[in-house]
């Protein structure tokens, strides 16, 4: 892998990689905080997953996550949300195509040979960080909105390879919102069956988590009605899944939420990955 940039940040380092992805088929960019901690020795590592229009960067720069790692001792790794670059399908609505890879593997063309954004970071992103940083096989996942579908989805379904879970306002049932809908039928078909395996709501239902789960929400969000908590908290209720769901009155869908409540996030994660 090749590295793009490098600051020292909170006695810490916020490095960005350029690697080329067989998964992807392209090359992918991604940026990883690595804390004062990870000179020593190798460290446990936060997944944070970026919403719609993201890239690596939008909350390395505005999610406010560093200073809490360097304090926590945990690296963080921020992947891009999708594949871009040449001969990458695309679409006009910020909300399909680039920037908008859903975390899925898609099944449809013309998306197939590239959006196989589930398998790069369950697989390939993950394999590429514990043999080339200094982290530690210890994982927690989280994330924004479509990331934090992402977050959720991806930690259900493979319930070994995560330690902690939480997310900042996820897309929490896409198989019954416009923020899914389109998505899943562009990537995956018009077969609903294929979808819940995407659904954190579908999963929640099914299969649940074997931790406790921390999700923030805005109650100002102007996406809230596309994002259905209400829908995961009844799965999560009658599944009696250990879960706080907090709603924090006046917060939007911004980075301001984001950042607001990022030192909680690391914290949980903290506590929860130092703990064996
Ligand atoms: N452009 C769209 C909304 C785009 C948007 O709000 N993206 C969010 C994530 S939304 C769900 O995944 C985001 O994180 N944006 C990047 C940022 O830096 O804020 C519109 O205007 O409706």
């Amino acid at each position: 892998m090749e590295l793009v940039s490098r600051n020292r940040c909170f006695e810490g380092e916020q490095a960005v990689y350029k690697h080329a992805s067989d998964v992807c088929g392209v090359d992918m960019t991604f940026a990883v905080y690595l804390p004062p901690q990870a000179r020593r020795e190798p460290v446990p590592v936060l997944w944070y997953l970026s919403g719609l229009t993201c890239t690596h960067e939008n909350a390395m720069t505005k999610g406010g996550f560093q200073k809490y790692a360097s304090e926590q001792g945990i690296a963080l790794v921020f992947p891009d949300t999708s594949p871009r670059g040449e001969g990458v399908a695309d679409d006009e609505a910020y909300d399909l195509g680039i920037g908008a890879g859903f975390y899925l593997n898609a099944t449809q063309q013309p998306w197939q040979p590239h959006f196989q954004m589930y398998d790069y970071v369950v697989k390939e992103l993950r394999d590429l960080v514990l043999d080339k940083l200094p982290i530690m096989d210890r994982h927690g996942i989280t994330g924004h909105s479509m990331g934090g579908h992402g977050a959720l989805t991806i930690a259900m379904r493979n319930p070994s390879l995560f330690v902690s879970l939480s997310a900042f306002a996820p897309i929490m049932n896409p198989s019954q919102s416009d923020w899914g809908r389109k998505q899943f039928s562009a990537y995956l078909g018009e077969d609903e069956s294929t979808w819940s395996q995407y659904d954190a709501t579908i999963l929640m239902s099914e299969a649940g988590w074997h931790g406790d789960i921390l999700i923030d929400q805005g109650a100002d969000d102007q996406f809230i009605d596309l994002l259905r908590p209400q829908a995961f908290a009844e799965a999560a209720t009658k599944r009696r899944q250990p879960c706080v769901l907090r709603t924090h009155a006046g917060h939007d869908h911004s980075y301001f939420f984001v950042s607001s409540f990022a030192e909680d996030h690391v914290h949980w994660h903290a506590e929860r990955l130092h703990d064996h």
